[in-house]
């Protein structure tokens, strides 16, 4: 993939994301907000954003709620990202991130979201046909919409590989499985979501890192397994490693898949290799985390925390737990 070549980011299930900070926040309880911020959200959006901030060409499409498709056209102007959304009739959801201070927590409540029809479907299967024709790699992240079949990720996947592009996925449950037997060319699966495309927990490093082996002899080139505040393990057919990020205080883990996703799609535009795109994913995870909202506006935090990110060779290493 080149530098100059469009990233298309398609985001089904777009969402406004309203923050809420409440310390001390009790479940059953009246909680009084501390601060509130909304900020347009949704994973293939927020890693649209941050693939801005790397100067690269981005193309953004998915469904949108024409009316409030404002707030989020807003920030396709400003940011200078190609809006290709299909309308749907009504509202974008609202999702609710309640970030606990106290308890260094953030619990996310998402809505279901706007179902798409039949007809917007076949737009948005024709818009992201005409976007591959100058594309490099297609992005395809988040949850699906109410009434979409789980194959639509998988479609997609087919569609980009029969174009010659790079297909990314970060989704979860039945979509993904659907998506990885469509061979992605990268996926970003967190522990959980591993554990249940396999239906049973993945709890050890060592069983991580087997598991993602697999996926990779199946013929996905890059699997990238998220460990939370222990970072993550990056494995492709010729090198595997472990990242961890420096220790940093957590104010919301909204967004940090994404900032890790675009990470290695930004460093696969650099052609940068397998050890130098972790370190980039993992600090620009680590530098949404130590902020609120689900983005950077700049790229320094993430370029600050690089260096202290440890990378290692997994073979190298003893895997412990
Ligand atoms: O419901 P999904 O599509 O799985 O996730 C949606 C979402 O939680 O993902 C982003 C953070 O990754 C937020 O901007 C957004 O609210």
């Amino acid at each position: 993939m080149l530098q100059e070549q469009t990233v298309v980011t398609v985001t089904m299930n777009p969402a406004v994301d309203l923050a809420c900070t409440v310390p001390g926040f009790a479940l059953g309880e009246v909680n009084r907000v501390a601060r509130a911020r909304t900020d347009p959200g949704g994973k293939g959006i927020n890693i649209a954003r941050l693939l801005r901030l790397f100067n690269l060409p981005v193309a953004g499409t998915g469904f949108l709620g024409a009316d409030n498709a404002g707030l989020f056209e807003r920030l396709f102007q400003q940011r200078g990202i190609q809006d290709a959304f299909v309308r749907l009739p009504g509202e974008t959801r609202t999702d609710v991130k309640v970030v606990d201070p106290e308890a260094k927590t953030t619990t996310d409540i998402n809505c279901p979201g706007l179902t798409p029809d039949t007809p917007h479907l076949a737009a948005l299967f024709s818009t992201v046909d005409r976007l591959s024709r100058d594309a490099g790699l297609v992005v395809i992240a988040g949850s699906l919409p109410p009434g979409l079949e789980d194959g639509v990720v998988a479609k997609l996947v087919a569609m980009a590989r029969a174009r010659g592009l790079r297909a990314v996925v970060d989704t979860s449950g039945p979509a993904l499985a659907e998506a990885i037997a469509a061979k992605p060319s990268l996926i970003k699966p967190n522990t959980l979501e591993l554990g249940q495309y396999l239906g049973r927990s993945v709890e050890s490093l060592e069983d991580v890192v087997a598991e993602a082996r697999a996926l990779v002899r199946g013929g996905i080139e890059t699997v990238a397994v998220s460990l939370g505040e222990r970072g993550a393990v990056f494995v492709e057919a010729e090198a595997a490693v472990v990242a961890r990020p420096p220790q940093i205080e957590a104010v919301s883990t909204v967004g940090a898949g994404d900032a890790m996703v675009a990470g290695l799609c930004a460093g696969l535009a650099r052609g940068l290799p397998l050890p130098e795109r972790a370190r980039l994913a993992t600090a620009m995870a680590a530098a949404v985390v130590a902020q609120p909202g689900p983005c950077l506006s700049d790229i320094g935090p993430a370029r600050a925390l690089e260096s202290l990110v440890v990378v290692e060779p997994l073979e190298a290493r003893r895997m412990e737990s």
